[in-house]
């Protein structure tokens, strides 16, 4: 039998138990679910309940508390059946990708180790025909070419010799290709998979994953795995699988909803959702920073989206705004703000808190100066919180006193016949109650309209006692803001402080919060009031973490104090003004050394050789990056006169299509460019405009800005606008850089004029140029 004959034989025999399995636990299923039906039919006829005594209060209570595990337990196992029954279909589609025959040391002979999306036992539950790839054994599939191998089984290493490593196409239950291979995964593969066209969802890279991908996946050793990665190389990939891969060796004791993935914005979030059920496994917890950031501000402020803010500063014309702006960004992400921050906050202590007025109905109950003198005099030498809290306490005693006075008024009489038919009812009940136990005689008359005051005070003087405990007395927004009266700091500032001070100050005094400020107004707001931590989230993974800066990181930090995390990014794919030219987070110093580890990827598999060796070209240190290689053609750089420009991108575009293409995204540096072009082209051909707010997008031409493209990929990139007049600031080169790498097969950039400066790096061998009509 040959071998072909022989594999395809096999995966007969893998999939008829697959079936026998599938129909077991379709019976079982059924069973447990009617169990289940059953169990919560007659939850109540099954439980004892009596309450005559003690004794029997505690019996009912255990039986019932009994009963409750028994339906949880059956329910778990139903769970446990469903993803089971999820899992032999995936497997009878596709049952492997791959196999080595592994012969351990000491042994004379080898065991063929077969590698799919999860585990399969044969019939009588003794061997392995499908080795989940996450198990240790696994592990050798990727890190070794046939020869010398090992891997760490949970008793210790294991060392042994690869005499064969075979990858496998299986669909529909037939081999459609099959391949033994030596060193790294299946070049032929990655060519077939790599040279198909976009999609709309990433697809996971189980089959093919790479040895130094797999390094990231299987870490676990290090509380903070850093990962810096050239455009392309598979980070966002390895760092779903690498969920997948933790949920499964930790499946005791860790859940997808211990897991929080920041992504950059809700198109990318939609985009990687599908990967993480294709593997089995449930979707993390995602959320853009953004919204993670406004849910702890509350509503006291308005915040402003970090890509208003990126859209600010492109568009910003006036280069004294312009100075200001990106100047006050790059401060306030730096960590002497933070040590400006901690200096007033030590400051606070001797003066400076404001408070509000505590208001009921116009009238002021304690003046913010009065809370003021209360905080200041006494207890000095405590911390801020204590103090405030002793100030909450008295706070509420006085407002105490304040209702009772205030009940006797005619408007809470008058509100009080206003109440509805079930707080007279409640009124009713409580005087019975109180009837019954007491000797005295009053007048019910009396009595009622004492239980109705009683009532409409409390309940308008709750929400002011719930502000009351939640501090909301502090006006921190005016203690932040105070900062940019006093300008004077030993820090460094910057040259435009002083104008810095005047728009914060006038910023916040309108109730809306920059989102350079957003995070340092938190930390100082937390530091104050105390936070909400969070324990729930066990470890966090941040992509496109060169967009994160170390105020940021120092905030993430105290906010999941508990949490490991998974970072990565690109420090040549900055898109956010705070990171030009400064530590982000993927600067591993910001990390306790004992706990913080960094990988880099330098091979790239997004792009064709031609689009990377080009693109690497822009960036420094671009010569180490590895572009994967699969050919297509030439980047193309057309320079078209004004009037030409329309018609020029509209035959491009059909000749695009024509070629096969189906995802066509035309990548501005700005919104205000996209729309621009959008508006031009919608009344021409089928078209749409991806926003902020788009959560997902489909095949076909679209127009999109880079700092949404970000962490995406299509088919074509076409560069709207190429020009010297767009791209000129050294900051744009990382905006630019992350705009081509977009490019699956082909990029095309168009410019009007002189094209961008960045491409005088670039040797002229490496892209074509054409030009179309005269200006
Ligand atoms: N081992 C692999 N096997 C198959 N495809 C891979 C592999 N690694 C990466 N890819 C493919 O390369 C492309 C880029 O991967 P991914 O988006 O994860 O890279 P990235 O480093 O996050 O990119 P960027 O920094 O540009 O956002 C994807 O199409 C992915 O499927």
């Amino acid at each position: 039998m040959d071998e072909r004959t022989y594999e395809q034989a096999r995966v007969a025999k893998v999939l008829a138990i697959i079936q026998e399995k599938l129909n077991g636990l379709t019976e079982s299923k059924g069973q447990v679910t009617k169990g289940i039906v059953d169990l919560r039919k007659n939850f109540w006829e099954d439980v004892t309940v009596n309450l005559d005594e003690a004794d029997d209060v505690y019996e009912t209570q255990a039986s019932i508390k009994q009963q409750a595990e028994l339906l949880s337990e059956r329910e778990r196992r139903h769970g446990q059946m469903t993803r089971q029954v999820k899992l032999l279909y995936r497997l009878g589609d596709s049952p492997y990708f791959g196999r080595i025959d592994f012969q351990e040391d000491g042994e004379s002979t080898h065991e063929a180790i077969y590698i799919g999306i999860g585990s399969l036992m044969d019939a009588r539950n003794e061997n392995f025909l499908i080795y989940d790839w996450r198990a240790p054994i696994a592990s050798m599939y990727y890190d070794f070419a046939p020869g010398r191998a090992f891997y760490q089984a949970l008793d210790g290493q294991v060392s042994g010799t690869i005499r064969l490593k075979r990858q496998f196409i299986i669909r529909q239950g037939q081999i459609n290709g099959m391949f033994d291979t030596g060193l790294t995964i299946g070049d032929a593969l990655l060519q077939k998979l790599l040279g198909g066209k976009a999609t709309s969802q990433m697809k996971s890279i189980v089959a093919t994953i790479q040895r130094e991908q797999n390094q990231i996946i299987r870490n676990e050793s290090d509380r903070f795995l850093i990962v810096q990665g050239a455009a392309g190389s598979g980070k966002t990939s390895a760092a779903l699988q690498r969920v997948a891969f933790l949920l499964y060796r930790n499946r005791k004791t860790l859940h997808s909803e211990n897991m929080l993935l920041f992504s950059p914005n809700p198109l990318f979030s939609s985009f990687i959702s599908s990967v993480l059920p294709e593997l089995g496994e449930e979707n993390v917890v995602q959320a853009t920073f953004k919204d993670f950031i406004e849910e702890r501000i509350g509503r006291d402020l308005q915040l402003e989206n970090p890509f208003d803010q990126t859209e600010a500063l492109l568009t910003l014309r006036d280069p004294e705004s312009y100075r200001m702006r990106s100047e006050g960004i790059l401060f306030k992400a730096s960590p002497a703000y933070i040590r400006l921050i901690d200096n007033w906050l030590e400051q606070l202590k001797g003066e400076g808190m404001i408070f509000r007025n505590i208001v009921f109905r116009d009238q002021v109950i304690v003046s913010s100066r009065e809370i003021e003198r209360r905080f200041y005099a006494r207890f000095q030498e405590q911390p801020i919180r204590y103090r405030l809290e002793e100030v909450r306490d008295w706070l509420l005693r006085r407002v105490a006193v304040f209702a009772k006075k205030e009940r006797r008024k005619d408007w809470v009489l008058e509100e009080g016949e206003l109440l509805d038919q079930a707080d007279y009812a409640e009124v009713y009940e409580k005087l019975q109650q109180k009837k019954q136990f007491s000797e005295e005689t009053f007048d019910d008359y009396d009595r009622e309209e004492e239980m109705l005051r009683r009532i409409v005070m409390n309940r308008r003087i709750k929400p002011l006692r719930r502000r009351i405990k939640q501090l909301d007395f502090v006006n921190t927004q005016k203690i932040y803001s105070e900062i940019f009266y006093r300008a004077q700091t030993h820090e460094r500032v910057p040259q435009s402080w002083r104008s810095i001070c005047q728009n914060t100050r006038m910023r916040f005094e309108e109730g809306d919060c920059p989102w350079e400020d957003a995070v340092p107004y938190l930390y100082l707001k937390e530091k104050i009031k105390g936070r909400k931590e969070n324990d729930t989230i066990r470890h966090l993974i941040i992509d496109e973490a060169q967009d994160y800066s170390p105020v940021q990181l120092v905030y993430l930090r105290t906010a999941f104090p508990k949490s490991s995390m998974t970072i990565l990014g690109d420090h040549n794919q900055t898109v956010y003004a705070q990171s030009f030219g400064q530590d982000t987070m993927l600067t591993e110093t910001l990390y306790p050394a004992e706990s913080v580890r960094k990988l880099v990827l330098l091979r790239s598999y997004r792009s064709t050789k031609e689009i990377m060796d080009f693109a690497r070209c822009l960036v420094p240190e671009g010569e180490q990056i590895e572009p994967f290689d699969r050919s297509g053609k030439l980047p193309e750089l057309i320079h078209v006169s004004k009037d030409q420009r329309l018609d020029c991108l509209l035959a491009k575009i059909s000749e695009l299509k024509a070629e096969g293409y189906e995802t066509i995204a035309l990548v501005g540096k700005t919104m205000a460019e996209c729309r621009d072009i959008y508006r031009q082209l919608d009344s021409r051909i089928d078209v749409k405009l991806m926003t902020q707010a788009t959560y997902q997008f489909d095949k076909g031409l679209i127009v999109i800005p880079t700092y949404l493209a970000k962490g995406i990929e299509f088919d074509v990139a076409i560069i709207i606008d190429a020009s010297l007049a767009n791209y000129r600031h050294e900051q744009e080169r990382t905006i630019f850089y992350t705009a081509c790498t977009r490019a699956m097969h082909r990029l095309i950039m168009l410019t009007n004029g002189a094209a961008t400066p960045f491409l005088s790096d670039i040797p002229g061998e490496r892209y074509m140029r054409t030009t179309v009509g005269e200006d």
